[in-house]
């Protein structure tokens, strides 16, 4: 089993990335890239989500047109007044870090050895793309992925992270279903037809703590390498610590949040649904040598059954 980097850096006072031809070998261009790459700092499209359910119809209008170029254009744009009190943010975020500070046997019950084996089905996992041993790429994250929707699967550790958590699912799951509403109306898509066809009250939630421990040399790792999303839209946030970055226009840029925001993106099943003119967008995650970032990720995708076509 990989031992996760938080781990590993705690037995060890890591003070290097170990062995750094084996952290990244396939890749070491890109990486010599990374270092090098003069990554421009965005600002990305803002919605206010309080003015999508309790503003003027003119102000609807306005948010729903500002969703449609945010999708065009970015593929990406952060959320405000969306209603989830910085509170629930804190204490998801604590319970996570609690998580990840329970020891390795306990953490080994949900630990797998590779995530994107679509075999596992397991509805809690976790594990790290690190393996300092291995020969193939591994990336500067440890991970909790917990499937919350239908079904909710709650960790009976630590306690406290059920509760909140299943708190934030069901806002999250609000927000995405308002927010896709207004980008279907954007589409000129009948949303009450789509939102039946996609049952999106039976949909696929997935919640993901991502931990980037600090990393003594950020030039020679990368956090999460280039993907995209599955689902419909990813909802993300993070503990005030930077390190996503995004493909747009050609060029990797990084994104700055707003305090308190939700970043949304665009996923590979909303690029299906609006026939290709919303692009499911390429992102990593970069991570630095001054501060530990987490961030949350909701996954909102349609129920496994549903037929796109
Ligand atoms: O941590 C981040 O900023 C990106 C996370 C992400 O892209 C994912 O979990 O799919
Ligand atoms: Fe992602």
């Amino acid at each position: 089993m990989g031992i996760m980097i938080k781990d590993l850096i705690e037995s060890n006072d890591l003070i290097s990335v170990p062995n750094s031809k084996h952290a990244l070998p396939a890749k070491a261009e890109d990486l010599a890239m990374l270092a090098e790459e003069e990554v421009e700092q965005v600002t990305l499209p803002v919605i206010d989500f309080s003015l999508l359910t309790s503003g003027s119809a003119d102000q609807r209008s306005q948010i729903i047109e500002d969703l449609r170029n945010a999708c065009l254009h970015w593929g990406f744009f952060m959320v405000t007044n969306h209603g989830v009190p910085e509170s629930m943010k804190e204490e998801l975020i604590n319970s996570c870090m609690s998580f990840f500070d329970l020891s390795p046997e306990e953490k080994s019950v949900y630990e797998v050895e590779n995530a994107l084996d679509p075999c596992i089905l397991d509805p809690i996992i976790c594990g790290t793309n690190f393996n300092p041993a291995s020969k193939s790429v591994s990336f500067w994250r440890d991970y909790l992925r917990i499937l919350v929707h239908p079904v909710f699967h709650s960790p009976p550790k630590p306690e406290g992270l059920s509760e909140v958590l299943s708190d934030y699912s069901r806002r999250s799951r609000d927000i995405t279903k308002e927010l896709l509403r207004a980008i279907m109306e954007g589409l000129e898509l009948q949303e009450d037809d789509i939102e039946k066809s996609l049952e999106l009250k039976s949909g696929v939630q997935k919640f993901s703590a991502n931990l980037y421990p600090l990393c003594p040399q950020p030039e020679l790792a990368v956090g999460l390498p280039p993907h995209a999303d599955h689902g419909l839209l990813t909802l993300l946030m993070q503990n005030d610590v930077g390190g996503l970055q995004i493909k747009n226009k050609g060029k990797w840029v990084a994104v700055n949040a707003i305090p308190n925001s939700i970043m949304v993106n665009i996923g590979d099943h909303m690029e299906v649904l609006s026939n290709g003119k919303y692009k499911s967008v390429l992102h990593r995650a970069v991570v630095n040598n001054k501060e530990t970032r987490i961030s949350l990720v909701m996954t909102n995708g349609p129920p496994t059954r549903t037929s796109l076509s």
